[in-house]
This record gives structure tokens, sequence and C-alpha cells, in this order.
């Protein structure tokens, strides 16, 4: 490793790192870098790279001092469910710089370049999942939304007595590796469903099934069940995972950790749930990564008895303000002008003319006065229709010049399902 240490005035406005790629034999420093930034064994990033290549190495990005690699991003890129449809979006990822050069205006300077890069690479959106809250705020991602995690006692696991129940669903336990077909299927429809996911193309499904199935004491292999209907065809499936522990007395105290339940019919989810709510030797289910509306409590007969916690959010950043704005349809038609501040993205910043119908948007530069005056961020949080810019200007950190402006922003950015991203990346 051995990159030196030069204390220098701390600066973060990024002007005086040179942002590079990295050379195709110091794509391995990048991530030796990267492994140390975050502390995770090295080992772990290199498995999976050679075994799961979802890599592009012209995507990297990097810092350097005195020639050694000091700072990195990367990125993948997506295809978006947004409002409208799929969009393309880079999946900012591998950000990180080493402990020795820290606070020195590093990660300014890769944010910067990687924001124009991805903007000559006609990705309007970028998303990330951020390892602390206080980092992107600034760099105008905005927190888009967030992640729950169920838990329900197998003695409060009843479901109520009119969910839909199908008496010709089958279920069928695999190994997920010989279903794949049918478990992309069924992950394929979810992500359409609702706004925040992107369908696992190439090497995706490999890397999120070699992530969930780690070694892990005294858990269960990576297991899928499947619900088919009477013909035989996927219409629900589940991953998850068997914890065996005994505790006073020898009693079992076994958890099932389930990361994901896809369902083409509320029979199947009936199904699935029923399942993994009565496994012998536990106590618990806990469900990981459901959306902030999932039908989950509202199928139980107590749901006060389950405790919901929040996980990780997922961050979003326009990188292209008018593109992404025209780019996806609206709840309700609007006319408004927004002034946008953008310190990092200055193609951005200025005023905004956006006109929609729902289904046809124009955005346009303007010069009259705005309705509005927010930060990037904030239309980041907004864009998926669940982070309300009300929020914003009642915390006085966004502005309305015109009264209801906000409200008639939010109405017009509002999705009836709320997001949902269910691959770590
Ligand atoms: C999408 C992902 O990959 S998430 C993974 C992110 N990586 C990590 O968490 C690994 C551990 N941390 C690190 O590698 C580094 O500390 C980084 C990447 C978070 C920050 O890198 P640095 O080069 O120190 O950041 P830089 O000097 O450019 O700081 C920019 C600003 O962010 C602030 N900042 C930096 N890190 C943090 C943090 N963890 N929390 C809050 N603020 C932060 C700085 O104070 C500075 O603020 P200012 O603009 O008001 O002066």
């Amino acid at each position: 490793m051995a990159a030196e240490h030069h204390p220098a005035t701390p600066r973060s406005d990024g002007p005086g790192w040179e942002v590079d790629r990295p050379a195709e034999d110091e794509i391995s420093e990048a991530t030796r870098v990267f492994a140390t930034a975050i502390n995770i064994p090295l080992n772990d990033l290199l498995d999976t790279e050679r075994d799961h290549p979802v890599n592009e190495p012209d995507r990297f990005l990097v810092v350097r001092d005195g020639g050694r690699i000091v700072g990195t991003t990367n990125s993948h890129p997506f295809s978006l469910t947004v409002p409208g449809g799929p969009r393309p979006a880079a999946g900012v990822t591998g950000v990180g710089v080493l402990p020795t050069h820290r606070r020195r205006g590093i990660l300014t300077a890769l944010l910067r370049e990687q924001l124009a890069d991805l903007r000559r690479r006609g990705e309007n959106l970028a998303i990330l999942w951020a390892s602390e809250g206080g980092i992107y705020g600034r760099y105008g991602y905005g927190r888009a939304f967030r992640q729950h995690t169920y838990s329900v006692s197998r003695a409060h696991a009843a479901l109520r007595p009119d969910a839909p129940r199908d008496p010709s669903l089958t279920l069928e336990l695999a190994e997920p590796a010989d279903v794949l077909p049918d478990l992309d299927l069924l992950h394929r429809a979810a992500q359409a469903e609702r706004p925040g996911g992107f369908p696992r193309e190439g090497n995706w499904w490999k890397l999120r099934l070699w992530m969930l199935s780690r070694p892990r004491p005294d858990t269960s292999d990576l297991r899928a069940v499947l619900v088919r209907d009477a013909g035989g065809h996927p219409v629900g499936s589940a991953l998850h995972r068997v914890t065996t522990g005994y505790g006073e007395g020898g009693l079992p105290t076994g958890t099932v950790s389930v990361r994901e339940v896809n369902a083409l019919t509320p029979a199947a989810r009936t199904a699935l749930y029923e399942y993994l709510f009565d496994t012998d030797l536990t106590v618990e289910t806990e469900v990981v990564g459901l959306p902030e509306d999932d039908p989950l409590p509202a199928l139980l007969a107590d749901p006060a008895q389950a405790v919901r916690r929040g996980g990780v959010s997922l961050w979003l950043r326009l990188v292209d303000v008018p593109a992404a704005l025209a780019e996806r349809t609206y709840a309700h038609p609007l006319d408004t002008v927004i002034e946008v501040a953008d310190r990092h993205a200055p193609w951005n910043a200025g005023r905004w003319h956006l006109k929609t119908d729902g289904e046809h948007t124009r955005v346009e530069a303007a010069t009259t006065a705005p309705d509005l005056s927010l930060d990037a961020a904030h239309l980041g949080s907004a864009y998926l229709g669940r982070g309300p810019v009300t929020t914003h200007v009642d915390a006085g950190t966004a502005v309305e010049h015109t009264p209801g402006a906000a409200a008639r922003l939010d109405t017009a950015l509002y999705t009836p399902r709320a997001p949902r991203c269910d691959t770590g990346f």
C-alpha cells in the first residue's frame, strides 16, 4: 500500500486533485484502496470481482498522490425504473479515500468529475447506497427512500382470515441457482411495478446470490421457495435462510431471514408469508428490504405485534436536471418555474420552466420569476415521488415564492406505489 501521507492544509473544494481513469493493471490497486477505505477484507472484493465481473473498467475514476492511487469511485450502468418506465442511470459505488488522505477534497474532486462523466454518457440519474447519511447531500444526492425490515414473531404470525388463499397453488423449495429463470421472471415483474429498482442483467443475479449465500455461523444455505399456479407457472418467490439457535432448556430460538419476496398475485403473497412464518425450530421471521407501503402489515391479523425498523436508504441525484425532469411522467399536469442551486454540477444551476400534461413534458431554461427555489438534492429526494419538497420548505432549506407551489410539485411527482430497490451494488 504505502501511499505516503503528506499533511496539507485541509480543503474540500475539489480543485487541485487530478481525477483520472486507472490503467487496466491498476484496477486491483484501486480495489485495494476501496477495501482499505471501507474496512472490508480485500479477498471479499477480489472474489466478487473475479467470479462475477460486473465492473466496467472505464467507469472507474481515481485520484493519485505521488503516483499511488489514494481515492476511488466507480459506477455501474443500470436501467432504473422511474415513473414512466425504465431509464438509463448510474449506480455509484466503490467510493473510498485512504485514511491517510481524508478531508483534503479528494472525494469532492472524484464526485464532481464523475457527474461530468455520467452526463457525457447520457445517464441523467445517479443512485447510490450511502455508507453514512452525512456524506452525499452536499453533492446534490437526496435520500429518495428507505428500506424497511419487519420482524414477526411466530406467536403473532397469523394472517387475517380474509387474506386471499388459493388451494390450487403449490410450494416448491429449490436451490436458487436451479430456478434462476423463474426468480428472474418474478423479479422483473416486481421491478416494473414500482420505481427505484432495476432488473438484474448480466452477472447481477450471480453477485446477488453470492452476497446472500456468504457463510454465516449456524445458518442454513440460501433457499428459494417458489409458488406455482395450477398450470405450473411461477407466481411467487422468496429467498431466505434459517439461523439455528437453542436457548434455556434447549428450546429452539431460530430465525427465518427473508431477503426477497416477489408475488404476482395477492394469493401467492399469502402462500409465501404463511410458509415463511411457520418454520419449525424458529420463533421469528425477519423480512428485510420491504418498501414503505408493503402489504405485509395489511395481511397480519395483529399488525401491532410486528416490529418495523428502518433500514438502508437509496440516494438519488439528477445528473442533468432538465433532462431527468423531462424523462419521467407525472401524476398531474403542472406548469411551474423552479430555481435550482447546484454547486457541483453547474450546468443544472438556474431557472427551469417545467410544463407537463402528465405524459408529455418540456423543461426549458426560464427567465421569469421562480415559483420555488431549491437545491438539486431536494429534487433528488423528490424524484421517485415519496420525498416531499414541502418538507424542505417547512424546514426552511427550500423557499416557496408562489404559495402552494411546493405542494403542486409534490402532487405531480407523486407515485402511488412507494419505491423499492432490492439489489446491493
Ligand atoms: C456509494 C459508496 O461507495 S458509499 C462508501 C463511502 N465510503 C466510505 O464510507 C469509506 C470510508 N470513508 C472514506 O473513504 C472517506 O472519508 C470519504 C470518501 C467518505 C470522504 O472522502 P474525503 O476525501 O475525506 O472527502 P472530502 O475531503 O472531499 O470532503 C468533502 C466534504 O464532505 C465531508 N465529509 C467527508 N466524509 C464525511 C462523512 N463520513 N460524514 C460527514 N461528512 C463527511 C467533509 O467534511 C467535507 O465537508 P465540507 O465540504 O463541508 O468541507
